[in-house]
């Protein structure tokens, strides 16, 4: 195999790398039904000022996946009309809930388990017979202090092969889910899913990412997202909530 010699990059000796830095990957960002978006803030702000804050969030999310050129595309997976059409403005994929969360199994609210971790697998079911092989990264919609330099690293570390798991700030949940080549998704958001991704075989991967490893769900997460520095939407949406004081309760 021939030896790059500078300025160009070094190519990598072995077949199996070579083939990795090739392939195309894939990213997938979820959003629940605007109505029923973040519960753990409805103590502070209403239904509307959760819905201002979910969707500037996602919107600086999706701006740092789209500056890390390892990612070559996006698709948001969700059941809310205005989640499309922010997703549409911006230029990535949608594709629709399975079982829109306001759907009940024997009149029994869905678990998170059970409906977020179905429509991941069905988009990423989606995605892959479309595609092909290529590598999936599942992110939080609710990652506005990301840093695509922190992506990049992420992204790179996955992809020395298999399925891979960047765990939260808590060190509980989960902030992205790698699935690299032919490895399955496999998701298991939810309640400690941390575990529940390293218990299937996930690989914990380690780096200095506080912005990609803080979805925010809680005041004390927005307070911890403000002072790590948060993307332009995220940050206008922050003060329109301090102008307006109704909605608060
Ligand atoms: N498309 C889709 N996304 C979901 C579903 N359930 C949860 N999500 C998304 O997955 C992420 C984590 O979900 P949750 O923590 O349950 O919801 P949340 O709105 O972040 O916060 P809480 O309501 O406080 O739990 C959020 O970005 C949700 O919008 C689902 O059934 N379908
Ligand atoms: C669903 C998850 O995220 P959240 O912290 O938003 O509940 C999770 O970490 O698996």
């Amino acid at each position: 195999m021939d030896s790059a010699e500078p300025p160009y990059p070094h190519v990598v000796e072995t077949p199996h790398a070579r083939t990795e830095i090739e392939r195309p990957m894939h990213a997938i960002v979820a959003v629940k039904s605007l109505r029923s978006a973040k519960s753990r803030l409805a103590g502070e702000l209403d239904s509307d000022a959760r819905a201002d804050l979910v969707l500037a969030m996602l919107h600086d999310t999706l701006a740092t996946v789209a500056a890390v050129s390892a990612i070559d595309s996006v698709t948001v997976v969700t059941p809310d009309p205005t989640v499309a059409a922010l997703a549409y403005s911006v230029g990535v994929t949608v594709y629709a809930d399975p079982a829109p969360d306001g759907a009940r199994t024997n009149g029994a609210t869905p678990r998170t388990e059970e409906t977020l971790n179905a429509a991941l697998s069905a988009a990423a079911a989606d995605i892959r017979a479309k595609r092909g092989v290529v590598d999936l990264v599942v992110l939080q919609a609710d990652l506005p202090a990301m840093q695509p330099s922190e992506l990049t690293e992420a992204v790179a570390a996955a992809r020395s092969g298999g399925r891979s798991v960047v765990v939260d700030h808590h060190g509980t949940g989960t902030s992205a889910l790698f699935a690299c080549g032919e490895s399955a998704l496999d998701p298991r958001f939810g309640p400690e899913s941390a575990l529940g991704h390293t218990n299937s075989g996930a690989r914990p991967l380690n780096g200095q990412w506080p912005g990609l490893r803080t979805d925010v769900d809680t005041h004390a997460d927005l307070s911890t997202v403000r002072a790590l520095g948060v993307g332009p939407a995220t940050s206008a949406s922050l003060t329109r909530l301090k102008a307006t004081p109704s909605n608060s309760r």
